[in-house]
Protein backbone atom coordinates (compact mmCIF):
# COMPACT_ATOMS: atom_id res chain seq x y z
CA UNK A 1 0.00 0.00 0.00
CA UNK A 2 1.09 3.37 -0.62
CA UNK A 3 1.08 5.99 1.38
CA UNK A 4 1.11 9.73 1.14
CA UNK A 5 2.59 12.00 4.16
CA UNK A 6 1.27 15.34 4.01
CA UNK A 7 2.27 16.83 6.92
CA UNK A 8 6.68 16.43 8.89
CA UNK A 9 6.05 13.79 11.83
CA UNK A 10 7.73 11.80 13.97
CA UNK A 11 10.29 9.40 12.27
CA UNK A 12 8.45 6.65 14.02
CA UNK A 13 5.29 7.02 11.61
CA UNK A 14 7.24 6.31 9.09
CA UNK A 15 9.72 3.60 10.33
CA UNK A 16 6.61 2.03 11.86
CA UNK A 17 4.86 1.50 8.65
CA UNK A 18 7.81 0.41 6.42
CA UNK A 19 8.19 -2.30 8.55
CA UNK A 20 5.23 -3.50 7.84
CA UNK A 21 5.51 -2.75 4.13
CA UNK A 22 3.94 0.50 3.33
CA UNK A 23 5.22 2.42 1.04
CA UNK A 24 5.69 5.87 1.96
CA UNK A 25 6.01 9.35 -0.05
CA UNK A 26 6.21 12.70 1.90
CA UNK A 27 4.72 15.98 0.59
CA UNK A 28 5.25 18.63 2.57
CA UNK A 29 4.69 21.39 0.57
CA UNK A 30 2.34 21.30 -2.28
CA UNK A 31 -1.02 23.22 -2.41
CA UNK A 32 -3.59 21.06 -2.22
CA UNK A 33 -4.65 21.88 -6.06
CA UNK A 34 -1.53 20.40 -7.07
CA UNK A 35 -2.01 17.09 -4.46
CA UNK A 36 -5.35 16.50 -5.97
CA UNK A 37 -3.36 15.81 -9.27
CA UNK A 38 -1.81 12.96 -7.74
CA UNK A 39 -3.89 11.39 -4.67
CA UNK A 40 -5.29 8.61 -6.76
CA UNK A 41 -2.11 7.13 -6.93
CA UNK A 42 -2.44 6.60 -3.01
CA UNK A 43 -3.96 4.24 -0.53
CA UNK A 44 -3.39 6.24 2.47
CA UNK A 45 -2.79 9.32 3.45
CA UNK A 46 -1.61 10.79 6.74
CA UNK A 47 -2.54 14.70 7.25
CA UNK A 48 -2.27 17.45 10.05
CA UNK A 49 -4.06 20.19 9.17
CA UNK A 50 -2.50 21.86 6.26
CA UNK A 51 -5.34 22.46 3.90
CA UNK A 52 -9.02 20.66 4.28
CA UNK A 53 -9.87 17.17 3.11
CA UNK A 54 -13.19 18.24 1.50
CA UNK A 55 -14.99 16.47 -0.86
CA UNK A 56 -13.65 17.82 -4.15
CA UNK A 57 -10.02 16.44 -2.32
CA UNK A 58 -11.57 13.08 -1.11
CA UNK A 59 -13.74 12.63 -4.99
CA UNK A 60 -10.16 12.29 -6.63
CA UNK A 61 -8.87 9.98 -3.65
CA UNK A 62 -10.32 7.40 -5.80
CA UNK A 63 -8.04 4.28 -4.37
CA UNK A 64 -7.94 5.56 -0.54
CA UNK A 65 -8.98 3.55 2.03
CA UNK A 66 -7.15 6.12 4.88
CA UNK A 67 -6.80 8.78 6.13
CA UNK A 68 -5.18 9.19 9.63
CA UNK A 69 -5.29 12.36 11.25
CA UNK A 70 -2.38 13.47 13.52
CA UNK A 71 -4.17 14.74 16.35
CA UNK A 72 -7.69 14.65 17.84
CA UNK A 73 -10.16 17.49 15.94
CA UNK A 74 -11.32 15.90 12.89
CA UNK A 75 -13.17 19.15 11.43
CA UNK A 76 -10.94 19.48 8.61
CA UNK A 77 -12.29 16.19 7.24
CA UNK A 78 -14.93 15.72 5.53
CA UNK A 79 -15.77 12.74 7.33
CA UNK A 80 -19.23 12.07 5.97
CA UNK A 81 -18.09 11.85 2.41
CA UNK A 82 -15.20 9.72 3.60
CA UNK A 83 -17.94 7.48 4.93
CA UNK A 84 -19.85 7.32 2.00
CA UNK A 85 -16.81 6.59 -0.10
CA UNK A 86 -15.69 4.10 2.07
CA UNK A 87 -12.73 5.80 3.28
CA UNK A 88 -11.49 5.05 7.11
CA UNK A 89 -10.68 8.21 9.16
CA UNK A 90 -8.41 7.47 12.33
CA UNK A 91 -7.16 10.20 14.88
CA UNK A 92 -5.24 10.23 17.82
CA UNK A 93 -6.43 11.82 20.76
CA UNK A 94 -5.29 8.93 22.83
CA UNK A 95 -1.83 10.34 21.41
CA UNK A 96 -2.45 13.93 22.95
CA UNK A 97 -4.44 14.10 25.54
CA UNK A 98 -1.98 14.40 28.48
CA UNK A 99 -0.25 17.07 26.64
CA UNK A 100 -3.91 19.50 26.67
CA UNK A 101 -4.42 18.04 29.90
CA UNK A 102 -1.11 19.84 31.19
CA UNK A 103 -1.38 22.66 28.91
CA UNK A 104 -5.16 23.47 30.83
CA UNK A 105 -3.50 23.05 33.76
CA UNK A 106 -0.67 25.39 33.34
CA UNK A 107 -3.19 27.96 31.65
CA UNK A 108 -5.09 28.03 35.26
CA UNK A 109 -2.03 27.94 37.42
CA UNK A 110 -0.43 30.56 35.21
CA UNK A 111 -3.79 33.09 35.05
CA UNK A 112 -4.27 32.62 38.77
CA UNK A 113 -0.96 33.57 39.76
CA UNK A 114 -0.26 36.09 36.72
CA UNK A 115 2.93 34.58 35.86
CA UNK A 116 2.90 36.31 32.97
CA UNK A 117 2.86 39.64 33.41
CA UNK A 118 4.65 39.00 37.07
CA UNK A 119 7.58 37.51 35.16
CA UNK A 120 7.41 40.40 32.42
CA UNK A 121 7.40 43.54 35.19
CA UNK A 122 10.67 41.74 37.10
CA UNK A 123 12.25 41.38 34.07
CA UNK A 124 11.79 45.15 33.73
CA UNK A 125 12.27 46.26 37.41
CA UNK A 126 9.16 46.20 39.08
CA UNK A 127 9.19 44.12 41.87
CA UNK A 128 5.30 44.55 42.81
CA UNK A 129 4.40 41.92 45.12
CA UNK A 130 0.56 43.02 46.35
CA UNK A 131 -0.34 43.63 42.77
CA UNK A 132 0.65 40.50 41.90
CA UNK A 133 -0.88 38.68 44.98
CA UNK A 134 -2.73 35.54 43.47
CA UNK A 135 -5.59 33.42 43.83
CA UNK A 136 -6.10 29.24 44.41
CA UNK A 137 -7.05 26.76 43.16
CA UNK A 138 -8.27 25.18 46.27
CA UNK A 139 -11.71 25.14 46.95
CA UNK A 140 -12.83 26.51 43.46
CA UNK A 141 -15.29 24.99 40.99
CA UNK A 142 -13.57 23.96 37.64
CA UNK A 143 -16.58 23.51 34.68
CA UNK A 144 -16.02 21.66 32.10
CA UNK A 145 -17.64 21.52 28.90
CA UNK A 146 -16.33 18.44 27.02
CA UNK A 147 -16.13 14.78 28.96
CA UNK A 148 -14.07 13.12 26.24
CA UNK A 149 -9.97 12.22 25.80
CA UNK A 150 -9.01 15.99 26.74
CA UNK A 151 -11.85 17.06 29.62
CA UNK A 152 -11.34 13.62 31.29
CA UNK A 153 -7.30 14.42 31.19
CA UNK A 154 -7.88 17.80 32.70
CA UNK A 155 -10.18 16.70 35.07
CA UNK A 156 -7.50 14.03 35.99
CA UNK A 157 -4.83 16.65 36.51
CA UNK A 158 -7.50 18.44 38.98
CA UNK A 159 -7.04 15.47 41.17
CA UNK A 160 -5.39 16.76 44.18
CA UNK A 161 -6.18 20.05 43.74
CA UNK A 162 -9.04 20.29 46.80
CA UNK A 163 -11.10 21.72 43.71
CA UNK A 164 -14.46 20.42 42.99
CA UNK A 165 -14.75 19.49 39.09
CA UNK A 166 -17.98 19.52 37.61
CA UNK A 167 -18.80 18.59 33.64
CA UNK A 168 -21.54 19.58 30.74
CA UNK A 169 -21.25 17.11 28.42
CA UNK A 170 -24.18 16.22 25.57
CA UNK A 171 -23.86 12.59 26.17
CA UNK A 172 -25.29 11.36 29.47
CA UNK A 173 -23.90 9.28 32.41
CA UNK A 174 -19.94 10.13 31.77
CA UNK A 175 -19.48 10.73 35.34
CA UNK A 176 -15.75 8.90 36.82
CA UNK A 177 -14.24 9.50 40.44
CA UNK A 178 -12.37 12.38 39.13
CA UNK A 179 -15.46 15.13 38.16
CA UNK A 180 -19.72 14.99 38.49
CA UNK A 181 -21.63 15.34 35.56
CA UNK A 182 -24.31 18.52 35.38
CA UNK A 183 -25.99 20.09 33.00
CA UNK A 184 -24.86 23.30 31.19
CA UNK A 185 -27.36 26.08 33.74
CA UNK A 186 -25.58 23.94 36.89
CA UNK A 187 -22.20 24.89 35.70
CA UNK A 188 -23.26 28.20 34.96
CA UNK A 189 -24.76 28.75 38.36
CA UNK A 190 -21.73 27.17 39.89
CA UNK A 191 -18.46 27.69 37.84
CA UNK A 192 -15.37 30.01 39.24
CA UNK A 193 -13.52 28.34 36.07
CA UNK A 194 -14.89 27.73 32.50
CA UNK A 195 -12.80 25.46 30.51
CA UNK A 196 -13.43 24.47 26.70
CA UNK A 197 -13.10 21.08 25.68
CA UNK A 198 -15.23 20.18 22.78
CA UNK A 199 -15.06 19.48 19.05
CA UNK A 200 -15.51 22.10 16.01
CA UNK A 201 -19.16 21.75 15.05
CA UNK A 202 -22.29 23.50 14.37
CA UNK A 203 -23.22 23.58 18.10
CA UNK A 204 -19.61 24.99 19.46
CA UNK A 205 -19.26 27.42 17.07
CA UNK A 206 -20.10 30.56 18.30
CA UNK A 207 -20.83 29.08 21.78
CA UNK A 208 -19.10 31.19 24.36
CA UNK A 209 -20.95 34.42 23.36
CA UNK A 210 -22.09 37.38 25.44
CA UNK A 211 -25.47 35.20 26.63
CA UNK A 212 -23.85 32.64 27.44
CA UNK A 213 -21.06 34.10 29.59
CA UNK A 214 -24.07 36.49 30.84
CA UNK A 215 -25.74 33.43 32.14
CA UNK A 216 -22.91 32.95 34.52
CA UNK A 217 -23.71 33.59 38.04
CA UNK A 218 -20.49 34.29 39.32
CA UNK A 219 -17.25 36.36 37.41
CA UNK A 220 -14.95 33.25 35.69
CA UNK A 221 -12.02 32.61 34.54
CA UNK A 222 -12.41 30.94 30.66
CA UNK A 223 -9.61 28.52 29.39
CA UNK A 224 -9.64 27.06 25.55
CA UNK A 225 -7.32 25.23 24.38
CA UNK A 226 -10.01 23.33 22.14
CA UNK A 227 -11.17 25.35 19.27
CA UNK A 228 -10.55 29.15 18.54
CA UNK A 229 -14.57 29.18 16.74
CA UNK A 230 -15.83 28.17 19.77
CA UNK A 231 -15.51 32.16 21.38
CA UNK A 232 -16.39 34.70 20.09
CA UNK A 233 -13.53 37.33 20.39
CA UNK A 234 -15.74 40.72 20.68
CA UNK A 235 -17.90 39.07 23.39
CA UNK A 236 -14.66 37.87 25.54
CA UNK A 237 -13.37 41.46 24.99
CA UNK A 238 -16.54 42.76 26.61
CA UNK A 239 -16.89 40.50 29.31
CA UNK A 240 -12.97 41.10 30.33
CA UNK A 241 -13.59 44.62 30.14
CA UNK A 242 -16.54 44.76 32.42
CA UNK A 243 -15.36 41.93 34.53
CA UNK A 244 -17.51 39.16 34.04
CA UNK A 245 -14.64 37.38 32.66
CA UNK A 246 -11.80 37.75 35.38
CA UNK A 247 -9.29 36.12 32.96
CA UNK A 248 -8.41 33.87 29.81
CA UNK A 249 -6.36 31.41 28.97
CA UNK A 250 -6.46 30.59 25.10
CA UNK A 251 -4.44 28.50 23.19
CA UNK A 252 -6.72 28.59 19.99
CA UNK A 253 -8.07 31.89 18.57
CA UNK A 254 -10.84 32.24 16.85
CA UNK A 255 -8.97 34.17 14.10
CA UNK A 256 -6.54 31.31 13.13
CA UNK A 257 -5.13 30.39 10.10
CA UNK A 258 -3.36 26.70 9.96
CA UNK A 259 -0.20 28.77 9.70
CA UNK A 260 0.72 32.17 9.80
CA UNK A 261 4.29 33.81 9.12
CA UNK A 262 3.23 36.40 11.83
CA UNK A 263 -0.20 37.63 13.35
CA UNK A 264 -0.07 40.63 11.73
CA UNK A 265 0.64 39.79 8.27
CA UNK A 266 -1.14 42.09 5.96
CA UNK A 267 -3.22 43.45 9.18
CA UNK A 268 -6.04 41.38 9.16
CA UNK A 269 -6.49 40.84 12.91
CA UNK A 270 -9.68 42.70 13.89
CA UNK A 271 -9.82 45.46 16.66
CA UNK A 272 -11.01 42.80 18.94
CA UNK A 273 -8.16 40.72 18.64
CA UNK A 274 -6.14 43.42 18.99
CA UNK A 275 -7.34 44.52 21.92
CA UNK A 276 -7.82 41.01 23.53
CA UNK A 277 -3.69 40.97 23.40
CA UNK A 278 -3.61 44.12 24.87
CA UNK A 279 -5.10 42.70 28.06
CA UNK A 280 -2.72 42.07 31.17
CA UNK A 281 -5.29 39.39 32.66
CA UNK A 282 -4.99 37.13 29.39
CA UNK A 283 -2.64 34.43 28.80
CA UNK A 284 -1.94 33.05 24.70
CA UNK A 285 -0.16 30.41 23.50
CA UNK A 286 -0.26 29.30 19.33
CA UNK A 287 -1.68 26.73 19.45
CA UNK A 288 0.61 24.07 21.25
CA UNK A 289 -1.54 22.40 23.70
CA UNK A 290 -1.63 18.88 22.55
CA UNK A 291 1.70 19.47 20.94
CA UNK A 292 4.49 18.42 23.09
CA UNK A 293 7.84 16.35 22.64
CA UNK A 294 6.22 13.41 23.85
CA UNK A 295 3.27 14.08 21.85
CA UNK A 296 5.05 13.98 18.61
CA UNK A 297 5.75 10.71 19.51
CA UNK A 298 2.75 8.88 20.80
CA UNK A 299 0.62 10.99 17.73
CA UNK A 300 2.70 9.18 15.44
CA UNK A 301 2.90 5.80 16.94
CA UNK A 302 -1.19 5.55 17.87
CA UNK A 303 -2.00 6.53 14.12
CA UNK A 304 0.64 3.75 12.93
CA UNK A 305 -0.71 1.25 15.41
CA UNK A 306 -4.23 1.70 14.06
CA UNK A 307 -3.34 2.02 10.42
CA UNK A 308 -0.90 -1.54 10.96
CA UNK A 309 -3.95 -3.51 13.05
CA UNK A 310 -6.46 -2.62 10.40
CA UNK A 311 -4.66 -2.25 6.84
CA UNK A 312 -1.26 -3.96 7.48
N1 LIG B 1 -5.20 22.81 21.46
C1 LIG B 1 -4.81 21.62 21.07
O1 LIG B 1 -3.65 21.42 20.76
C2 LIG B 1 -5.81 20.49 21.02
C3 LIG B 1 -5.32 19.18 21.12
C4 LIG B 1 -6.23 18.13 21.09
C5 LIG B 1 -7.59 18.39 20.95
N2 LIG B 1 -8.01 19.67 20.83
C6 LIG B 1 -9.45 19.95 20.67
O2 LIG B 1 -10.16 19.28 21.69
C7 LIG B 1 -11.31 18.69 21.09
C8 LIG B 1 -11.82 17.57 21.95
O3 LIG B 1 -10.99 16.45 21.81
P1 LIG B 1 -11.38 15.08 22.50
O4 LIG B 1 -10.40 14.07 22.01
O5 LIG B 1 -11.56 15.28 23.96
O6 LIG B 1 -12.78 14.79 21.82
P2 LIG B 1 -13.83 13.71 22.32
O7 LIG B 1 -14.69 13.41 21.17
O8 LIG B 1 -13.15 12.60 23.04
O9 LIG B 1 -14.66 14.53 23.42
C9 LIG B 1 -15.43 15.65 23.12
C10 LIG B 1 -16.65 15.63 24.02
O10 LIG B 1 -17.38 16.84 23.79
C11 LIG B 1 -18.76 16.53 23.82
N3 LIG B 1 -19.49 17.56 23.10
C12 LIG B 1 -19.54 17.78 21.77
N4 LIG B 1 -20.30 18.87 21.51
C13 LIG B 1 -20.73 19.33 22.70
C14 LIG B 1 -21.55 20.43 23.08
N5 LIG B 1 -22.07 21.26 22.18
N6 LIG B 1 -21.80 20.60 24.40
C15 LIG B 1 -21.30 19.75 25.32
N7 LIG B 1 -20.51 18.69 25.01
C16 LIG B 1 -20.23 18.50 23.72
C17 LIG B 1 -18.86 15.15 23.18
O11 LIG B 1 -20.05 14.50 23.54
C18 LIG B 1 -17.60 14.47 23.73
O12 LIG B 1 -17.86 13.75 24.91
C19 LIG B 1 -10.83 18.28 19.71
O13 LIG B 1 -11.90 18.08 18.82
C20 LIG B 1 -9.98 19.45 19.33
O14 LIG B 1 -10.80 20.43 18.75
C21 LIG B 1 -7.15 20.72 20.87
O1 LIG C 1 -6.70 18.56 17.31
C1 LIG C 1 -5.55 18.45 17.71
O2 LIG C 1 -5.01 17.38 18.00
C2 LIG C 1 -4.72 19.70 17.91
O3 LIG C 1 -5.53 20.81 17.92
C3 LIG C 1 -3.61 19.82 16.94
O4 LIG C 1 -4.13 20.24 15.73
P1 LIG C 1 -3.18 20.59 14.48
O5 LIG C 1 -2.68 19.29 13.98
O6 LIG C 1 -4.13 21.25 13.58
O7 LIG C 1 -2.08 21.44 14.97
Amino acid sequence: MKVLHLDENHPILIQKLSDFGFQNECDFNSSKEEVEKTVEQYDGLIVRSRFPIDQTFLKKAKNLKFIGRIGAGLENIDLETASKLGIVCYNAPEGNRNAVGEHSLGMLLALFNKLHTADHEVRNGLWQREENRGIEVDGKTIGLIGYGNMGKAFAKKLKGFDCKVIFHDLKSGLQDENASQVTLEELQQQADVLSLHTPQTDLTIGMVNEDFINAFAKAFYLINTARGKAVITRDLVTALRNKKILGAGLDVLEFEKSSFTSLFENDTMPQEFKELISMKNVILSPHVAGWTIESKYKLAEVIADKIIKNHG
